[in-house]
């Protein structure tokens, strides 16, 4: 970063220059309905970051706005510390992105592609092309028609678009949305390859378990408005632990439990019992299940903490936004 960087970063309206990306009551409005509603972001550098929520949470429409492809009705926003719209340029001179599918000339090969991409930017990024085509794994196709690739191809293509202007933020749109389940591994490998290079990835998404694995941070989004926003590990941190107990006589072990000094909610299940242990549960908590139900020689044949998952955080706090205050 240049000293004329720092001096502009202090001066923006929306940075400090420590966040990759960073909005404060993003609005965007398309007539009566309201695609991004006072979104607050704060997304920090070196990470892989999710913006997740169902189909038309405002997802692709939030990431427009980022990139100046439309207009914000209220707030302000900055990418890299650049405040945008005002130093948009400057900005997005550091970020590739992929909004919607990744598009190209079909009939032009993947290297020609990249070469008219690199023709409309700095010198260096034509020199960046076969670098670029080697990290994303498609070099060896290099010289076919892009009609010819598959979507896992064509997205990784769009990956290639990106690294040419060698980027430190990353914005990709459903980068996993067409992908066989080895195509969503190896997008997930080659997003986690590039934050561990360094660089920034936000990418959106509806699919949860595929953002668990990928990301580091998350912002969950519902009808334009951002409900929650942090590590993956400090959200989940707040979820409940489910144990399932294979075991024997499950009736008279959930009475068992039942009148233990362990807060538990014990439900039937067949062959055995699915325990419900309040948020922060310890192993010590666990270990506390398994000696009750020895103690009143229960056979216990299978114990089985289940990790919390995004999807359950996520049923646990939508759930929760939905009850009566
Ligand atoms: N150009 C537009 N004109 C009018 N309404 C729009 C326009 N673009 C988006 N919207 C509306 O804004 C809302 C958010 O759409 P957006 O495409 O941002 O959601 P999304 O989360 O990306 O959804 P998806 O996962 O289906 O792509 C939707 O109600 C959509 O109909």
């Amino acid at each position: 970063m240049t000293a004329t960087d720092v001096a502009a970063t202090a001066a923006g309206p929306a940075g400090d220059g420590s966040w990759a990306v960073e909005t404060r009551g993003l609005v965007k409005r398309f007539g009566s309905n309201i695609a991004v509603n006072g979104v607050d972001l704060r997304i920090p550098r070196g990470c892989a970051f999710g913006y997740l929520g169902p189909n038309g949470a405002g997802k692709t429409t939030l990431i427009r706005v980022l990139l100046g492809l439309t207009g914000a009705d209220a707030g302000t926003m900055s990418l890299l510390g650049h405040p945008v719209p005002a130093r948009r340029d400057r900005a997005l001179a550091r970020v590739g992105a992929i909004v919607d599918e990744p598009r190209f000339h079909a009939h032009l090969t993947g290297r020609q592609n990249l070469q008219v991409l690199a023709a409309a930017r700095e010198p260096a990024a034509r020199d960046r092309i076969d670098a670029s085509l080697k990290r994303v794994g498609i070099l060896h196709r290099a010289e076919d028609r892009v009609s010819k690739y598959s979507m896992g191809m064509r997205q990784r293509l769009g990956v290639a678009a990106c690294l040419i202007g060698d980027p430190e933020l990353l914005i990709l749109d459903e980068p996993m949305n067409g992908l066989d389940p080895a195509g969503m591994q190896e997008m997930r490998d080659m997003i986690r390859s590039l934050v561990d290079e360094g660089r920034t990835v936000v990418l959106s998404s509806h699919l949860l378990d595929e953002v668990q694995r990928t990301c580091d941070a998350v912002a969950i989004v519902d009808r334009g408005k951002v409900i929650r926003q942090g590590p993956i590990a400090e959200l989940l941190a707040g979820t409940s632990v489910v144990v399932q107990v294979e075991c024997s006589e499950p009736d008279r072990a959930r009475a068992l439990l039942e009148v233990s000094s362990l807060s538990a909610s014990v439900g039937l299940e067949p062959g055995g019992l699915a325990i419900t242990l309040p948020a922060g549960t310890t192993r010590d908590v666990i270990a506390e299940v398994a000696r009750v139900l020895v103690g009143g020689s229960i056979a216990i044949y299978r114990l089985h903490p289940v990790q919390a998952s995004l999807e359950t955080w996520f049923l646990q706090v939508t759930s929760r936004l939905g009850d009566p205050e």
